[in-house]
Parts: structure tokens; sequence; C-alpha cells
């Protein structure tokens, strides 16, 4: 028997940042956005633990317990008092070290799938609660959707959305920390007040409303992603200059993110990218996409 899981990667539409708090991480009114680029993993019985991964970037994804499947897989086998024993293959296609939460989504798809081949009959806000232990994002990428994420962004408040919203990611040269972000952040933002989320942009989500959407969103993070990765702002321009409705940078960098007015207009933003030099590939993708789901449970081929 085998379990594979689709889980797509995120935006952040807004991004709103506090001052560090006593625990090192920050407040945030973070409202997430899934977006129809995916990884899958597929969970198979094996001896003992072991992660394989499968696409463009694979050679940058740890294939150790450091890696989030693994570290998913781990958490909810001590949980239920059994052996992790389960080969995860990742096949990777959200662009690593990006701000796209790849890491989040192959630890929400690792969990729901073992779960699914180990048959522990955990709640769902069980599975929320191991992701929470897991990363911030991590409970966003199995819920999916549109959410307000608060605390360190793992308390969420499910989203409406009404209507497709159509997006160019442009993939940088490169990776940037996620905490290397929030430390220039905090080194540029010494009075940073206390995050909260945008009625507009909320209203504008509500409506589908791609324009309005455009007029809304934000990131507090771009500062400090520009600050340390400046060429950014040549592929933000580019994507302005094609005729994005709104440009930002996706999280902590250093994918960027384009909001078009419809699948046309992302196709042609995505083809001046390409063509303006200033990113490595200009993926188009649709929004809100749907949190981790099982899409294959298979018995393995008889030998
Ligand atoms: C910035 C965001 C926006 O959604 O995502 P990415 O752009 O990296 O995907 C998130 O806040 C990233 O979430 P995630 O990548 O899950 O972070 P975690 O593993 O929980 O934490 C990694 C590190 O980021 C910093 N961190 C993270 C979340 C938060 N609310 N405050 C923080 O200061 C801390 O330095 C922490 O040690
Ligand atoms: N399954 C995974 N896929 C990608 N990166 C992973 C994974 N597990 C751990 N990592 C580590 O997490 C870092 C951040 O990766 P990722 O989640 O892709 O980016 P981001 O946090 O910017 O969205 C990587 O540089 C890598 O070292």
């Amino acid at each position: 028997m085998s379990v594979t899981v689709r889980v797509p990667a995120k935006v952040n539409v807004q991004l709103a940042v506090g001052p560090a708090r006593p625990d090192g991480f920050h407040d945030l009114a973070n409202v997430f956005l899934a977006v129809g680029l995916y990884d899958e993993v597929t969970a198979t019985p094996a001896d003992e633990l072991r992660i394989t991964c499968s696409g463009p970037d694979a050679a940058q994804v740890p294939l150790d317990r450091t890696n989030l499947a693994a570290r998913a897989a781990l958490a909810l086998a001590e949980r239920y008092g059994r052996p992790a024993d389960v080969h995860l293959h990742i096949a990777k296609d959200i662009p690593v070290a990006g701000g796209m939460a790849g890491g989040s989504a192959d630890g929400a798809g690792a969990l729901l799938a073992c779960d699914a081949l180990w048959e522990t009959g955990a709640s769902r806000d069980e599975l929320l609660d191991i992701c929470a232990e897991l990363g911030s994002d991590v409970p966003f990428s199995l819920v999916g959707g549109a959410a307000l994420g608060t605390g360190r962004g793992e308390k969420l408040q499910e989203l409406e959305v009404g209507g497709a919203f159509h997006w160019v990611f442009a993939v940088a040269d490169g990776g940037l920390s996620t905490p290397a972000v929030y430390r220039e952040f905090d080194r540029l933002t010494p009075d940073a007040p206390a995050p909260g989320a945008s009625p507009a942009l909320l209203d504008a989500l509500r409506a589908g409303d791609a324009a309005a959407l455009a007029g809304a969103v934000s990131n507090d993070l771009q500062p400090a992603a520009l600050s340390l990765f400046p060429a950014l702002a040549d592929t933000l321009k580019a994507g302005t200059a094609a005729g994005a409705l709104a440009a930002l940078v996706s999280g902590s960098g250093p994918t960027t993110a384009f909001l078009t007015e419809d699948a046309e207009a992302a196709e042609r933003v995505a083809a001046a990218l390409r063509a303006s030099g200033t990113c490595r590939a200009a993926r188009v993708a649709s929004a809100p996409a749907q949190g981790a789901t099982v899409v294959r449970a298979a018995l393995p081929p008889v030998e």
C-alpha cells in the first residue's frame, strides 16, 4: 500500500509583522492564500525512515531527519507509539527556500500521508497541533484555501474567497533564510506596531476582486528581503511594467509574486518576466488552491 498527498504552495497577501517576542518569534497578521503549485509526498512502508526527493530543485533539499517530512513522520509515530518505518518520496515542484512554504507543504503532506497509511484515526485538531509544532506555516499547508494566521502564524481562521485570482511567481537565483529576513526586519523596524489584518484586504478576498486586492496587498518583510537581495527590485519593476496589478515579495522571499487581471494577463506577464532576464523562471498559478489532499492510495506493483 502507498499513499500520495498533494500539497499547495502559498503566497502571503498580507504579512503584518510585530516586534520580536521573548521566544524569538514575531506576532503576525498573516493572510495566507494557497496557490496552485504543488509538491506531492508519497508514503510507502519500509524497514526504516527514508527520504528521497525528485524535481529540478531536489539537490537543495536535505534528505536527513531535518527534512520537515521526516520530522512530521517522526512526530506522528511518537504520538502513536509506533516506528516511523516509512519511505517518503517528495516530488518537488515548489521553489526551495523561496518564501512559498515548500518545506512546510512537505511536512503537512507527510503527516497526512503517514496518518492515512498507518490508519492512526487522529482528529483534524490533533494533526493541526502536530503541524504547529513542526513550524509556523505548516498548519496552513494542511488547511489550504485562504486563512488569517495570528500568533506566530499558526493560529488559523479560515477566510472566504469569492473567486479565482491569477498569479505569476518569479523564481529568483538563490534563496533567502527566513530567520535572516526576520533579523533584518528587526534592524530596519525598531518600533514595529502590533500587527492587524486589513479590513479592505479581507473584503477584496471575499469579493474575489483582483483590482481591490491589488490595492490592499502588503508585506512588512519586503524591505528586509530587498535589503538582503537588492536585485529583486528589478524583478518587481519588470512585472509591473508588463502590466501586473500588484507586485510583491512572497513571504520572506526571494520569490516575487504578481497579481494579474485574468489567466491571459498572467501568461503575458510571465512571458515578459522570462524575457527580462531578472529571474530564473516564471510560473503561472491560480488561487485559492485546496490544502493537503490524498490523491492516490495504491497497492504496490506485483513483483
Ligand atoms: C515568513 C513566513 C510567512 O508566511 O514564511 P516563508 O516566507 O518563510 O515561507 C513565515 O512567517 C515563516 O514561517 P516558517 O518558515 O514556518 O517559520 P518557522 O519554521 O516556524 O520559524 C523559522 C524562524 O523564522 C522566524 N520566525 C518565524 C515565524 C514568526 N512568526 N516569527 C519569526 O521570527 C524565527 O527566527 C524562527 O526561528
Ligand atoms: N521538505 C523540504 N523541502 C524544502 N526545504 C526543506 C525541507 N525540509 C527542510 N527544508 C529546509 O528548509 C529551508 C527552507 O525551505 P522552504 O520551506 O522551501 O522555504 P521557505 O521557508 O522560504 O518557504 C531549506 O533551505 C531547507 O534547508
